[in-house]
This record gives C-alpha cells, structure tokens and sequence, in this order.
C-alpha cells in the first residue's frame, strides 16, 4: 500500500506544521520560537549558519527532542504523543545517519525492511527500484564501510524511503558529499517530491537552497525569512556590483569603512558587494581614488543571505 494513501487526511495538504519551538540547552536558547508549514509535495528547506538551530528544530518535529514550548504536528497528529500514526509515514535521514559498515548494501537494505516489517514481496519490489534510482544495484555486495561518501548517503537515504513515507527529514544530507553525488541526490528528492512527498531539508549550501520550492533562513533559533528564493531575492531592496581594479587590501580597508556596503564577497578574482539601493554613485566616488569602480551584477540568493546575517549582527 502507497503510505501517501494511507495516510491521515491532512487540512489543506499541509503535512508538517510547526507552532512556536522552543528549545534550549542549559544557557543555549537553540530554537526561539520557530512555526514553519510544509505542504504536500513541497520541498522546504531550513538555511541557516552553523549552529542556527536545524538540527534541533528537525529533532523536534521528528519528535525525538522535547520542545520547551510549542508543538509540532505532523500528517495532523502530534510528532511527541503521535506514536505509530506519525512513525509509520515519517522518514528520517539525521547528520550522523547508522548504516551497518560490516554489512553490504543489499543487507544493509533487507535489515531496514525487516525492521519497517516489509513483506518479502514489497520489500524486493521497493529495494529494486530506490537501488535503482539511487544507482547503487551494481554495487549490491559491497560493503557500507567500503562505499563513498555520497554512495553511502545514498544507501542511508534509501533505508530511510523503504517503507515509502509521506514526510521525509533530512538533516545535511549532502554534507561531505561530492558535487555529483549532491547532484544526484537532490534529483531524487525531486522524484520522490514529485510523487507527493513532503520534505523538510535542512542545508548550509545556499545553492542547495535555491533548488527548494521555499526557505526559511534561521540564524541563533529565530526564522529571519521565509518564502520562495526567487521571490526573497526579488524582495530584497538592494542591489549588488563587481568591483574591477584597485588591490584587495586597499578595498577590504575601504568597504569597511564604507556604511553602503552591506555585504562582500570574493567572485572569482574579483570582489562582489551588495550596496544599499541609490548608493553606487557615492561609492563609486570613495573607490576612484584606489583606482577601483563599480561594475553592476545580479543579486543572488547567498548574496541576500549574507547581508540577512550582517544585519543580525553576525
Ligand atoms: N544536546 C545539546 N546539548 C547542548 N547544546 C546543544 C545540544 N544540541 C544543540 N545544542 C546547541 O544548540 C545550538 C543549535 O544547535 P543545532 O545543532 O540545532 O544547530 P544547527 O543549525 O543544526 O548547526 P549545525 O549545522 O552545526 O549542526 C548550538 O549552539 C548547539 O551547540
């Protein structure tokens, strides 16, 4: 049976609904009150800076951590008290996921069906087709210790889809991963999103994130933004410039003291920077001297996401 059927009537299609998370450790206030929606078919991803809260907001609504307040719901029941009604349909892929080294991949696969307790049949059905799509049937005896950092995320990721969840978590799935293998992966998110599947990733990549239908940009526990990339970089009232000329020295000390100069960053041999809107001709006067000027570029998703973060004091 497709859990996608199976599972439990959802009001308008939205699958995880996290209300106010709260989560601190000790001092550490980690989640400050964090509501997100995911939808089905959505693929949502949770930016944000190391230590920003992902990890701890994903363990909440898988319910394997406590929320200090708040709730998080998921297919309408709650993720702590839901018991089999929310396991059954949720996948869970965290940072550090545990496949077992000294088995191969086929066996690694059957000991996940045998705990969602697959019968043998469907077992042999959905294993055939995640090894398939995840490229790893010709590798069916190796062992997990012995794969590659992406071939073992994927194996992780098709335990993780063996019992055909709804929902699915992911922690970082592509930390560590080869840009081939990333690229693969996200592939099949989209395959199994396409299918109705909700997913909740969470990503320090920003080109990662601007593969999701939407993002929220978390930083220390608080949700800055939220909705589609291409619309939050549209939103976004600034506007970005390559400089061309002067040294790197000189131009680090200069954009420093400039007031305009919202975010920098290398692009290639060059320097990129976000300025406040209506402010390139005063800048371009302070860079004239050093033999610089301004150059316009396109304003990207990383580019916003910095200034986001220098606007929170980071
Ligand atoms: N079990 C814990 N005990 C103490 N502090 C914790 C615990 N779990 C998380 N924290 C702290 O809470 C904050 C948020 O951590 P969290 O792992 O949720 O962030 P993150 O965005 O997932 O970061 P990363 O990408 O580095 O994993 C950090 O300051 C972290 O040190």
């Amino acid at each position: 049976m497709n859990a996608l059927a199976a599972a439990a009537p959802v009001q308008d299609g939205i699958i995880i609904q996290a209300e106010s998370l709260a989560r601190s450790f000790g001092p550490v206030q980690a989640v400050r009150g964090i509501s997100l929606q995911v939808r089905r078919g959505e693929l949502y991803g949770l930016i944000g800076p190391d230590g920003a809260g992902k990890t701890t907001t994903i363990r909440m609504i898988a319910g394997l951590v406590t929320p200090d307040s708040g709730r998080a719901m998921v297919l309408g029941h709650d993720s702590l008290r839901g018991g089999l009604a929310v396991r059954e349909y949720m996948g869970l892929m965290p940072q550090q996921y545990s496949l077992y080294g000294d088995l191969s991949i086929a066996e690694n696969l059957r000991f996940f069906g045998r705990l969602f307790c697959l019968p043998r049949k469907l077992f042999e059905e959905r294993a055939q087709r995640l090894l398939k799509i995840t490229r790893l049937d010709r590798f069916t005896d190796r062992r997990a210790d012995a794969l590659s950092g992406g071939m073992y995320k994927k194996l992780a990721l098709a335990c993780a889809l063996l019992h055909q969840p709804s929902v699915l978590l992911l922690d970082e799935p592509t930390n560590g991963v080869d840009p081939v293998s990333r690229r693969e992966l996200w592939e099949l998110l989209y395959e199994f999103v396409g299918e109705g599947m909700a997913v909740l990733v969470s990503t320090p990549y920003m080109d990662e994130a601007e593969r999701c239908h939407r993002v929220g940009l978390i930083d220390r526990g608080v949700l800055l933004d939220e909705g589609s990339p291409h619309d939050l970089v549209k939103a976004f009232p600034h506007e970005a410039f390559e400089i061309d000329g002067g040294s790197r020295e000189q131009l680090h000390e200069l954009l420093e003291r400039l007031p305009q100069v919202l975010a920098s960053s290398p692009a290639g041999t060059r320097l990129k920077v976000v300025l406040e809107k209506g402010t390139a001709a005063r800048v371009g006067e302070q860079l004239a001297p050093v033999g610089a000027k301004l150059r316009p570029s396109s304003l990207d998703f990383e580019d916003m996401f910095l200034v986001r973060l220098s606007q929170e004091g980071r």
